[in-house]
């Protein structure tokens, strides 16, 4: 038993040898965002020059490839290596890219998709990458907690996202203390949905409410848009975040944030 989990961990760190940083985001429930920090802080560290993949470890809800505009591509395997999808030099691997008909959900127990996650990350070719972001399940479960073990040390931080609205403390504790217990470096929260701005007067709407955590630790308030939606909808987060606005510059600050934070640990 021991000896297979060793192998396991050595199967794991040989196949991220040469990643340098790893990047968890995770939230407290789905639907917030989570999908969405992720790809604009894989994307962000690309446009900065980095070399970057992304893992999408949701196995129920994989929407990192919808999001990215190549949910109709399939992994390919070198010998029994999995190699990624590359979109602008951004490595992408998902468990919706290993299935044939993407309307199938996935329906396995606990022990499967650990067993699976585990299989994914050691058998990847992620190459030499600066940054591998991981956009996690939602919640603290099973799954989160299963990727934060395996990997160990080797996460560099996590980023939560939330959206304004009840219970926001408690999610917002309730991460922050599955990271001090799992020796997770917490990097701070991004707010999504956090707010309306008319686009006839300007004027901002807090639709959602207010967010009462201490705002040192608010990585950035990402608007509820509109014009977002769509392109997401269409597969176009790159090509958003290109353009010049309020929105993906605020999308694009996540980036910056953790290159910044980063560069001062070791
Ligand atoms: N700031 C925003 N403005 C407008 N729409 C948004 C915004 N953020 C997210 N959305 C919409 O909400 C949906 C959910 O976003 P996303 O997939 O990033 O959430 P998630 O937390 O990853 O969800 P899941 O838990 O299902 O994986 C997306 O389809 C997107 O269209």
């Amino acid at each position: 038993m021991l000896s297979s989990r060793l192998s396991i961990i050595n199967d794991i760190n040989a196949a991220l040898k040469d990643v340098d940083k790893i990047v968890i985001v995770m939230s407290g429930k789905g639907g917030v965002g989570k999908t969405l920090v992720s790809c604009s802080l894989a994307i962000g560290l690309n446009m900065k020059g980095y070399s970057v993949a992304i893992l999408d470890a949701d196995i129920h809800g994989p929407s990192v490839p919808w999001m990215l505009g190549i949910a109709n591509e399939l992994l390919r395997a070198e010998g029994d290596r999995i190699l990624p999808i590359e979109i602008n030099d951004i490595g992408v691997v998902s468990f919706d890219l290993l299935l044939d008909v993407k309307e199938m959900p996935i329906v396995w127990r606990g022990p499967l998709k650990t067993r699976a996650l585990l299989e994914i990350l050691s058998k990847t070719l992620w190459g030499r990458r600066d940054y591998l972001i991981i956009d996690m399940p939602p919640g603290t479960g099973d799954e989160p907690l299963t990727i934060i073990q395996w990997l160990r040390d080797r996460i560099s931080g996590a980023i939560l996202v939330i959206t304004p609205g009840m219970l926001v403390k408690h999610i917002v504790s309730k991460a922050k203390s599955f990271l001090y217990n799992t020796n997770v470096k917490y990097l701070g929260t991004v707010v999504n949905m956090a707010y309306f701005k008319c686009p006839v007067c300007g004027s901002i709407h807090r639709i959602f409410g207010t967010v009462d955590i201490d705002s040192k630790e608010i990585i950035a308030e990402i608007p509820i848009d509109p014009d977002l939606a769509k392109y997401i909808e269409n597969g176009k987060i790159i090509e958003y975040l290109k353009q010049e606005n309020e929105t993906s510059k605020k999308l694009l600050m996540i980036s910056t944030y953790v290159e910044n934070i980063l560069s001062k640990t070791p």
